[in-house]
């Protein structure tokens, strides 16, 4: 009887591997037709149907498209190499331009072709991703929301705003799409480390859902950028005539609450199984509303837990870097600047992990006063004594237990703080470019060991607390970097690379929200979070490792987030939390092998290519 339905339950994992969406490699998916309810024009002006060139004789015929475009049909192959083409061509003609007008006017063709054509975006944006991403994300997204209110053509995603109260629920409603798998949100109140930037924020949810198309392979049909704009704080923006939100003074307590509530009651109205990604939201409001929504619906918070998880992987992987066994990790001493909301959730996932170590396997083995973290926020070292103490900051203040052995004081400075410690780690998420000056870094030779990790993690690159260069030269070649902004590898004085790993958010994000989509998961646990870090953490060989990679390149992102995606839905199967999605019964999940999920989560992973147009009418 039970070898039957086992029989029965592999017969349909096989068949659901088998005949699956397109494959998320190498993109020979055909796709089959599609019916569209548009005809003419309207087809060219759909960035889902377009074609451009593309459009066969045939289905041109078949949609009215006939003198609509100019004769000759091109190949994907040849639209794709023309777009390569004319966008190095804009990398030769504005070489010697300053930076960020290159980066703006690089942004601005790869949006033109995102509002024109979405299957020849994303293909080039998958293909080319380590190049594309410092476009589409961190750093120019920076800049790009900084301007957003002069570069703004047309909108994207939805914006619900203080004036709309009361209204969010048919609001919700005008947005056309029938499904939405993934929403990112944002309040622009804490933008990368850019500040409150208001409405111009809704960058933010663009470019994160870029990534998760790219990366996890969503259906860009099926995602929702937005925009909660309650006002801002920001004087110069409340002043720029030019400026798109509401002009009036951010809501504060329960007038915010009731705004970020109603939001999220329309959402799980029309979408039940949506996963909502709070991101930027200013510290005190990404902790209250994790804490808020996160049993009742499927969200989570990418600054607090997403960071974490990334930052987590990048500690297992300096230890690993001097050679040490992971179960070390406890004797790590860590410094950690910024005690802000991406801080403070690192240092609550990383003291978790120590608890967690083989040989502590028993939360409280090493006691809540085991305390291997020294943290800094804008008033240098946190102490017990600090006045009006953050309860989640106070877990981790200095100034109890036996093993307080250095000399050190409320509010003492980094340096001071580096020298007396002798750190393993020097860990920045303060926004504050530039903070680990050649003072801090020459004091970090000192470390204790004999690889000194530095994770200048702060957005965009102008925020980063140092650059590779200055770790190398400063720290030494045996130093291990990671920033949150890409930077490139440094060639070191014997020719070998000083790497420049990049420890940010996204290569979590998107397979935490593919894992928890696929599952049916019904919230995101702790559990899910730590399988995300722990996979991306075995993701790097020693061998990697011992060169000072840490991370692996953004080139094999669709690979990890596969690998992440599928951690998290059997995490979520484990903690029986998982409710399965349309076409994939929980059981089929729980019965699956490790290998086999990461196939099923590959192969569930959109790929754009054409699909032959079927008119309806
Ligand atoms: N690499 C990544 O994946 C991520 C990076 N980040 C970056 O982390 C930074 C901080 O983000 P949040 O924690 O959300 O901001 P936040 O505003 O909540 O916290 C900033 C913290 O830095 C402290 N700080 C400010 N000036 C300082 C100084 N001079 N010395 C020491 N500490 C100082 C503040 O007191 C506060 O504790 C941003 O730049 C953001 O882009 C955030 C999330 C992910
Ligand atoms: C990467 C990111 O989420 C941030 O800087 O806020
Ligand atoms: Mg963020």
């Amino acid at each position: 009887m039970w070898r039957h339905a086992a029989a029965r339950r592999s017969a349909q994992i096989r068949r659901l591997l088998s005949t699956s969406a397109p494959s998320a490699g190498a993109g020979s998916a055909v796709r089959g037709p599609c019916i569209v309810h548009k005809r003419g024009t309207d087809i060219l002006h759909d960035p889902w149907y377009n074609k451009d060139t593309a459009f066969p004789l045939t289905e041109r015929d078949r949609l009215g498209l006939r003198g609509l475009l100019p004769p000759r049909v091109m190949s994907f192959e040849q639209q794709y190499e023309r777009f390569i083409n004319s966008y190095h061509s804009l990398e030769h003609n504005t070489q010697g331009e300053p930076d960020s007008v290159v980066s703006l006017a690089k942004w601005r063709i790869l949006n033109r072709l995102h509002d024109r054509n979405e299957t020849l975006y994303y293909r080039v944006l998958i293909d080319n991703i380590k190049d594309f991403a410092p476009i589409i994300y961190t750093p120019t997204v920076g800049l790009v929301c900084e301007n957003y209110s002069g570069l703004f053509r047309r909108p994207r995603g939805m914006y619900f705003s203080a004036k709309d109260k009361g209204e969010m629920m048919s609001m919700i409603y005008n947005w056309p799409a029938e499904k939405v798998d993934m929403i990112v949100v944002t309040d622009g109140s804490r933008i990368l480390g850019l500040g409150d930037l208001g409405v111009q924020g809704i960058g933010i949810p663009i470019g994160k859902l870029d990534v998760y198309v790219a990366a996890a392979g969503i259906n860009p049909q099926k995602v929702l950028p937005i925009m909660l704009d309650v006002g801002t704080n920001n004087e110069e923006l409340l002043e720029d005539k030019l400026y798109l939100g509401l002009r009036q003074p951010r809501l504060e307590g329960e007038e915010y609450l009731a705004v970020v509530d109603e939001f999220m009651e329309a959402v799980h109205a029309r979408w039940p199984k949506a996963i909502v990604q709070f991101e930027d939201f200013q510290m005190k409001w990404a902790f209250e509303t994790l804490q808020r929504y996160r049993s009742r619906f499927c969200m989570f918070n990418d600054d607090v837990q997403g960071t974490a998880g990334v930052a987590l992987a990048g500690l297992l992987g300096a230890v690993r870097a001097q050679g040490r066994p992971l179960a070390d990790f406890t004797k790590q001493k860590i410094v950690v600047v910024g005690a802000g909301s991406a801080g403070i959730g690192v240092l609550n996932m990383a003291k978790h992990a120590m608890l967690r170590m083989p040989g502590t396997h028993k939360i409280g083995e090493l006691g809540e006063g085991h305390n291997q973290f020294w943290v800094l926020d804008k008033d240098g070292l946190i102490t017990k004594s600090r006045k009006d103490l953050d309860p989640a900051v106070a877990r981790f203040a200095r100034g109890y237990g036996p093993e307080e052995v250095e000399d050190l004081h409320e509010g003492a400075s980094l340096v001071e703080v580096v020298k007396k410690v002798k750190p393993h780690v020097l860990l920045g998420l303060s926004g504050v470019g530039g903070i680990f000056n050649e003072e801090v870094l020459k004091a970090m030779k000192e470390s204790d060991s004999p690889c000194p990790a530095i994770f200048a993690m702060s957005n965009p690159t102008t925020k980063a607390e140092c650059t590779p260069e200055d770790v190398f030269k400063h720290v030494g070649e045996n130093a291990v970097f990671a920033s949150g902004s890409p930077f490139s590898n440094v060639t070191l004085s014997n020719g070998r690379k000083g790497y420049a790993n990049q420890a940010n958010n996204m290569y979590l994000f998107p397979g935490i929200g593919l894992g928890a989509l696929l599952s049916g998961a019904r919230h995101i646990s702790d559990g899910m979070l730590h399988a995300a870090a722990e996979c991306l953490a075995s993701y790097i060989t020693d061998d990697a490792i011992r060169k000072g990679i840490l991370f692996p390149s953004i080139s094999s992102i669709r690979h990890i987030t596969a690998r992440v995606g599928a951690a998290v839905a059997r995490a979520a199967v484990d903690e029986d939390l998982a409710e399965g999605c349309p076409d994939l019964d929980p059981r089929d999940l729980r019965s699956m092998s490790e290998s086999d999920t990461v196939d099923y989560v590959a192969r569930k992973m959109w790929y754009p290519v054409y699909s032959p147009l079927v008119n309806d009418k």
